[in-house]
């Protein structure tokens, strides 16, 4: 599902965000990436939609070879991951409905298809009596619920999640832990980049520690590990 074979990635400026990084996520599994700021988190999770292209090294993501495809094709590989980021990334002007139905409009599914399956995903997260609503009257629990309608809406593969709960409180954040939770039950790999110590430890899924761009700890099971 996603294999990253001694990939390095080195930025412009020389930066090295990632060296040698050499892990396997199969079908169904539920992993949290950890690590202090800086360890190279968000470009490991970068590097799987192709939004960064690894310097070196050999990565697959659902059957697309990441480094070596066509710029055509890049819309294929990212129509197979759900993409969530700490700040949901609405459309201001568009409804709860029209948000996650883009979605499928850009890939030009059937009106009615998109119509049965949009609302089954804000069924999923609890949102169908806010079909109608515009995201700045959401609270952010609820927007971020929309971005996760949204990224499921194509069922996707593979679920990336960049700091999810990053911008909710507490008990929020748990809603949407357990949105994900239940998407990972139904088959979904689920990716996310997290500092929710609590949740971490909680959840009990396999760990990913980053350090300095290299992986320090793949734990089954694992907790956060971390003080910060
Ligand atoms: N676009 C970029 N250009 C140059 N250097 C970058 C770029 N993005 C990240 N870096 C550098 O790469 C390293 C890893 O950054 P990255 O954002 O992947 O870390 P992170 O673990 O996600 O951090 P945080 O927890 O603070 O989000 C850092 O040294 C950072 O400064």
């Amino acid at each position: 599902m996603i294999q990253m074979t001694d990939v390095t990635k080195i930025y412009s400026n020389g930066s090295v965000a990632l060296s040698n990084i050499s892990v396997h996520i199969d079908k169904g599994e539920f992993v949290f990436i950890v690590g202090p700021s800086g360890a190279g988190k968000s470009t490991f999770i970068k590097l799987l939609f192709r939004e960064e292209l690894p310097t070196s090294g050999h990565l697959v993501v659902n059957g697309w070879n990441v480094g070596q495809m066509r710029p055509s094709e890049v819309p294929y590989l990212r129509r197979s991951l759900g993409i969530v980021f700490q700040d949901f990334r609405l459309l201001p002007n568009k409804t709860v409905y029209e948000n996650v139905a883009f979605a499928m409009e850009v890939i030009e599914a059937p009106r009615r298809e998109i119509q049965k399956r949009v609302y089954a995903v804000l069924d999923l997260v609890g949102l169908r009596a806010k079909a109608r609503a515009y995201p700045a009257h959401l609270s952010g629990g609820e927007q971020q619920r929309v971005a996760i309608a949204r990224a499921i809406v194509n069922n996707p593969l593979v679920v990336i999640a960049d700091e999810p709960t990053g911008n909710l409180d507490p008990d929020t954040s748990w809603e949407i832990m357990k949105i994900f939770d239940r998407i990972n039950k139904d088959g979904t790999t689920i990716v996310m980049v997290t500092h929710d110590q609590p949740m971490v430890d909680a959840m009990r899924k396999r760990v990913i520690a980053i350090e300095k761009g290299r992986i320090v700890r793949d734990q089954a099971r694992g907790v956060y590990g971390y003080e910060d």
